[in-house]
């Protein structure tokens, strides 16, 4: 695919306004998958219109699920298993949360597909997925490299009599890709399934958003800890009928950064107090780092201090584990610290839309900042002074969230080139344009 043209941003010096978010895109393709697998016709509203959930929409749509376009952001779909057509090709972009979710459904489901991605999909792991699937019967194999897609997946007999283990170490994904598909099983069979974890599980609050949209469409799991999830015997997916979707509260951070580093206030609508995503957690990171925040139950609120007016944000060392995504808008604020930051137990981002570790690294130096990084840790120093800021062009290696991020860059003194700004498609196609609406030169 060609790049689309660099986009230079000037320094601006204060941000404020409201925002209506888009909608998430974690719930987004985890409620179209479920409302394609249950009984009965669901309306969703406030659905994510990107990348990430075109594909899933292509790829239901393909297997003939009913499926009806409302509006932009409206889908009505009427569910049923197993889906209508099978023996297709399925593409899926470079959407995690497309990919890993279907490969579970339509291994458990019987068929023959075959599913791929984007060249970068291609190197993203999902071997401890396919490892799961297997124990269970199903019949996958890779066409290309063994441990990662493009896949092909055969017709099996499914059988849960022995709890399936499964890593979640390298992407929770892969559990809520199994959570999601177990009751293609269990609504067939007189038996339990149980699912337990080996080892490690990291970025635990996807996992929550998961088990809380399941038992909406019907399906309470039983849950030890972390450990072991038990999807009841004969459990089955019903719609329920309506489902609002949040505002993504990983899109919300970009612009709750923007209102504590630009004066504020900025205002994100469609996430609250009640919101079902780990990512409204980063607003605790604002608060940490300086900033002011008022929680609501349909928005939050961000004002700070003004950094072109020479004010910094509070260096920070902490744990990221719980918040990958959001921490990236973290690791781009350390730009305006008091001192050095550090990220930890960040090592997820190395099989992300890019290894976002070493792109953070490069790009953070190209402005000015010392940066240090390990296997799953970024150390970043800021420029000493103004005078230490270097104007930059900033690739963005086809991952929306360094587009997203540098956006911030520009409270700095130096103009800022981003490369590519169209990446941001994958989940926020108008970023940019919301962006500019509310800096303020
Ligand atoms: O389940 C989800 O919706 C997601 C889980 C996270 O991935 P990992 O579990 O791989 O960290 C996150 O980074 C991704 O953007 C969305
Ligand atoms: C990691 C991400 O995406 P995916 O759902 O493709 O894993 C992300 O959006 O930051």
């Amino acid at each position: 695919m060609t790049a689309s043209p660099d986009l230079l941003l000037s320094p601006v010096n204060h941000a404020s306004g409201d925002v209506v978010l888009p909608g998430s895109k974690s719930i987004s393709n985890r409620v179209l998958l479920l409302a394609a697998l249950a009984r009965g016709t669901t309306l969703i509203r406030g659905v994510l219109d990107s990348d990430d959930t075109r594909v899933m929409l292509a790829g239901l749509m393909k297997l003939g699920v009913s499926l009806d376009r409302v509006a932009t952001t409206e889908v009505e779909i009427t569910g049923g298993i197993p889906f209508e057509r099978d023996d297709i090709d399925i593409f899926l972009g470079n959407a995690g949360t497309a990919f890993r979710p279907l490969t579970a459904a339509l291994a458990l489901m019987g068929g023959q597909y075959r599913l791929s991605g984007v060249a970068r999909m291609h190197e993203r792991p999902i071997g401890d997925l396919v490892e799961a699937l297997r124990q269970l019967g199903a019949a996958i194999d890779y066409l290309g490299n063994p441990g990662y897609p493009p896949l092909a997946i055969s017709s099996a007999k499914i059988n849960a009599a022995q709890p399936v283990r499964i890593k979640g170490n390298v992407s929770s994904q892969f559990l809520t890709a199994l959570l999601l598909a177990a009751p293609i099983y269990t609504s067939r069979a007189g038996q339990p399934l149980v699912i337990e974890v080996e080892g490690e599980l990291i970025s635990k609050p996807y996992i929550l958003i998961t088990l809380n949209l399941m038992a909406r469409f019907g399906v309470v799991v039983e849950r030890d800890g972390w450990q072991r999830f038990t999807i009841p015997a004969g459990a089955a997916y019903i719609a329920p009928g309506l489902i609002d979707v949040e505002g993504d509260a990983s899109s919300a951070s970009y612009f709750l950064a923007m209102g504590a580093i630009g004066a504020g206030p900025v205002r994100v609508h469609g996430v609250g107090v009640n919101s079902i995503q780990g990512d409204v957690a980063f607003a605790d990171t604002l608060e940490a780092m300086g900033a002011t925040i008022v929680r609501h139950d349909n928005f939050i609120e961000a004002r700070g201090i003004n950094v072109a007016g020479g004010q910094k944000l509070r260096a920070f060392d902490f744990d990221f584990n719980l918040i990958p995504d959001a921490a990236m808008t973290a690791a781009a604020l350390a730009l305006f610290a008091d001192g050095t930051c550090t990220l930890r137990n960040i090592g997820s981002w190395r099989v992300k839309e890019t290894d976002r570790i070493h792109a953070m690294h490069t790009e953070l130096e190209k402005l000015g900042a010392s940066v240090e990084s390990g296997a799953d840790w970024l150390r970043i120093t800021p420029p000493a002074s103004l005078a230490q800021w270097h104007s930059a062009s900033i690739a963005t290696y086809d991952d929306h969230r360094m587009a997203m991020c540098f956006s911030l860059a520009s409270f700095g003194p130096v103009p800022v080139t981003i490369q590519d700004p169209d990446c941001v498609s994958k989940t926020f196609p108008d970023y940019f344009k919301v962006f500019s609406q509310l800096v303020q030169k």
